[in-house]
């Protein structure tokens, strides 16, 4: 059997060491059948953050104040047809994760114009995270904090309620990845541990082009790292040689591993 390094390394995201980015994970039909079950899913199921138009789901359990995982089953329809988390598990990705593959999903939904801010993910998780996003592509920005926290007032600031405890943040993306529907990302290790990722609320991506002008830099156009990986004509065209890509409604399943679980009671008869 291939090890893990060489099953990951063709898709390893060019200037990264630990970012992959795996194209055409799952099969447009799949991908419908999953945003269909999504859409579906009964009202109790959904979940809206405080100030915050967009909403999720979580599946495979609630975490407890203690980071500790109150298990519940993970949906068929992410275990069966098709089979995610097989998938994600044949990647090799979470071969040295506590339970070899996620026990736990965040699905959010993006309307075109939502984003989440930069953020890490917290210490319950092991650090290695794989999102599968459908329906629309999305710009995933990382980032990195500041040298020193109280340094020059060109940083951005996180809200002081999310885990970056309102530490500065480098405005500049070390990197950025274009998340192509049906696409899988993997972070892990220090990328994750130490960086923050987020994407903008925009209701368009722009990207430059080849010889990025100062108006397209001033526009927000970001350079890509997977492109040579990506899997579409149409956005391997618009990364190479620029152009802007309308959003549209995106469902992400971010899988993880939570370590700690706690045991169910016993079924009673
Ligand atoms: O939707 C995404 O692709 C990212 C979501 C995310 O970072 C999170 O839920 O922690
Ligand atoms: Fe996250």
């Amino acid at each position: 059997m291939a090890s893990e390094a060489a099953r990951l390394a063709q898709y390893l995201i060019p200037g990264t060491d630990e970012a992959f980015y795996i194209p055409d994970a799952i099969t447009p039909e799949e991908e419908e059948l999953l945003i269909r079950k999504i859409q579906e899913s009964p009202l109790p199921k959904w979940k809206q953050l405080t100030n915050r138009r967009r909403v999720l789901q979580i599946w495979g359990g609630t975490m407890s104040a203690k980071g500790v995982l109150i298990p519940e089953e993970i949906p068929l329809f992410v275990r069966k047809h098709p089979d995610v988390i097989g998938s994600i598990r044949a990647t090799g990705a979470f071969d040295s994760s506590p339970h070899g593959q996620p026990n736990h999903i965040i699905m959010n939904e993006y309307l075109p114009g939502q984003g989440i801010m930069p953020h890490e993910d917290g210490p319950a998780y092991h650090p290695v995270v794989a999102t599968l996003s459908l329906g629309s592509h999305a710009v995933f920005h990382y980032y990195r904090y500041e040298p020193s926290p109280d340094s020059d007032s060109a940083t951005t600031t996180a809200p002081s309620d999310t885990s970056t405890r309102g530490r500065a943040i480098d405005p500049a993306p070390i990197f950025s990845v274009l998340l192509e529907p049906r696409s899988l990302v993997i972070t892990r290790s220090a990328l994750y541990q130490t960086h923050l990722h987020g994407i903008d609320g925009v209701h368009t991506d722009f990207f430059p082009a080849p010889v990025p002008s100062t108006e397209d830099r001033a526009g927000g156009a970001v350079r890509i790292a997977n492109a040579d990986l990506l899997a579409g004509e149409v956005m391997r065209d618009v990364v190479k040689n620029g152009g802007r890509l309308a959003r549209g409604p995106r469902y992400s399943l971010t899988c993880r591993d939570v370590a700690r679980v706690a045991a169910l009671p016993p079924v009673k008869r």
